[in-house]
């Protein structure tokens, strides 16, 4: 455990690729002024870099496969002791991908008061995957890789809703309940500042 993030508040959020993790998560950035972490933004900002590092990385995203678990606990615990001054809590966007993430997750930064799942039909996602695919420049948002994408969700991230059920902590969102979620008073209360 690191003593600057000890008493951090935690959301994951997860959802398969295209549910709109990334737009629920400005939501709450806009409403509540959690900081917003998202893994693919961060691995994204690594092969941009143009690092030997990022390289790598990039053939396994290309792929649509998880990167190492390792790398990318590293980069968001790096990013979220960097913000631990000033944020009032954490939006994990995308992580855990499976079981073993939530679990190590949970060894070395702390557990999540919340998981946000973003529930989307595979229509929709793929849907809105094709089309982000126009103008968004991100290698794997063709339909090769997002059928993989899609594969992969349902067989390593979905088991992470279920594991974290058993604990309560697991808030659903969707299209139809996305204008009420803010309104929840388990949200809120979660959420707020105020103890
Ligand atoms: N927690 C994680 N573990 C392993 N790989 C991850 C990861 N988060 C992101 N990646 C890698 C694999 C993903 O296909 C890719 C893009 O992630 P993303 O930006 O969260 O995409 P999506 O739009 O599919 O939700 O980055
Ligand atoms: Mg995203």
């Amino acid at each position: 455990m690191t003593d600057k993030l000890k008493d951090a508040k935690i959301v994951f959020v997860v959802g398969g690729p295209g549910s709109g993790k990334g737009t629920q998560c400005e939501k709450i950035v806009a409403k509540y002024g959690y900081t917003h972490l998202s893994s693919g933004d961060l691995l994204r900002a690594e092969v941009a870099s143009g690092s030997e590092r990022g390289k790598q990385l990039q053939a396994i995203m290309q792929k649509g496969e998880l990167v190492p678990l390792d790398t990318v606990l590293d980069m968001i615990k790096e990013a979220m002791i960097a913000k631990a001054d000033v944020s009032k809590g954490y939006l994990i966007d995308g992580y855990p991908r499976e079981v073993k993430q939530g679990e190590e997750f949970e060894k070395k930064i702390g557990a999540p008061a919340l998981l946000l799942y973003v529930d989307a039909k595979a229509e929709t996602m793929v849907k809105r995957l094709m089309k982000r695919g126009e103008t968004s420049g991100r290698a794997d948002d063709n339909e090769e890789t997002i059928k993989k994408r899609l594969d992969l969700y349902y067989k390593a991230t979905e088991p992470v809703i279920a594991y974290y059920e058993k604990c309560s902590i697991v808030r659903k969102v969707s299209r139809n309940t996305e204008r009420n979620m803010m309104l929840q008073s388990n949200m809120t209360s979660v959420l707020s500042l105020t103890p």
